[in-house]
């Protein structure tokens, strides 16, 4: 714990606090997650441990970077040590979106879709076995100074499931859960491009693609898939990118290699590359 100082909160991660930094090798700023396991069982332990396992070896310019872990077992704590994003999470971002009332320029929204889908696929196609990130949504984002977008969390949500009483410990409305999810509680990497096809669609609209009083509501609202055309203002090529993602039925989605491959993509891709 001695090779930090503590700058103080900064965020309430999707399973425990955030805060900034500073290595005192270095001064490097950084932040570390606290997660509390003082409550979990042995399983629930072991998942966690080869979750952050999994953290330290993912590589990727688009996912948040694993610096370093420190348990501290006297309060039962572990504190992940990860690479600090200046410019803060998407959520955030889009929030101060809606209150201007300015849309993010489609040259924008290309850039950040572009580079989740860049990070999707190193992790969907990882040699060792694809890692499913369950949580995709604009809390779980965050942007560098250079407004390069880093994917967080990943593969840490795998054991923070429903059945995990830390899952309860973040509240709100599913609003990206796939059909398939609320149908039978099945999740596959298909499930990650649904996620990504509403956080699309958010970006581009300032407002998740589907709104529900209830969980019950908002599970027959996904199940049919009817949603808003996002902003007239946008290319037909980003509502066909978003209504691709969005297809109900998981085995007619794209994967990420088919997105990827499109040519309106990776046209895309090569240009900001
Ligand atoms: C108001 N908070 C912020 O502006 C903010 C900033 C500048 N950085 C963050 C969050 C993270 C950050 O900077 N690096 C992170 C790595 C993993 C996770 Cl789960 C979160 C972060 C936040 C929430």
């Amino acid at each position: 714990m001695d090779k930090y100082e503590v700058i103080g909160k900064i965020g309430k991660g999707s399973f425990g606090e955030v805060s900034k930094i500073i290595r005192k090798s270095d001064r490097k700023e950084l932040v570390w997650k606290e997660i509390n396991y003082g409550g979990m069982s042995e399983k629930e332990k072991s998942q966690l441990v080869a979750e952050v396992n999994i953290l330290r070896e993912l590589r990727h310019p688009n996912i948040v970077r694993y610096y370093d872990r420190i348990v501290d077992k006297k309060n039962a704590k572990i504190y992940i040590v990860m690479e600090f994003c200046a410019g803060g999470d998407l959520g955030s971002l889009i929030k101060k979106k809606q209150k201007s009332r300015e849309n993010f320029n489609e040259d924008t929204i290309w850039k950040i879709i572009m580079q989740l889908c860049l990070a999707l696929m190193s992790c969907h196609q990882r040699e060792k076995g694809k890692i499913i990130h369950r949580d995709i949504k604009p809390g779980n984002i965050f942007l560098d100074e250079n407004f390069n977008v880093k994917l967080g969390d990943f593969g840490l949500s795998r054991i923070m499931n429903e059945d995990s009483i830390y899952a309860y410990t973040h509240v709100g409305t599913p609003y990206y859960m796939s059909p398939e999810q609320f149908s039978d509680g099945k999740y596959n990497e298909k499930s990650d491009i649904w996620s990504t096809g509403c956080l699309l669609f958010e970006i581009c609209a300032l407002t998740p693609p589907f709104h529900a009083r209830t969980q019950a509501e908002l599970a027959l609202k996904v199940k049919e898939g009817l949603k808003e055309r996002i902003p007239k203002q946008y290319s037909s090529d980003l509502q066909l990118l978003v209504n691709a993602m969005m297809t109900v039925d998981y085995n007619r989605r794209p994967s990420i290699e088919e997105i990827l491959r499109n040519p309106f993509i990776s046209l895309r891709i090569k240009e900001n590359q």
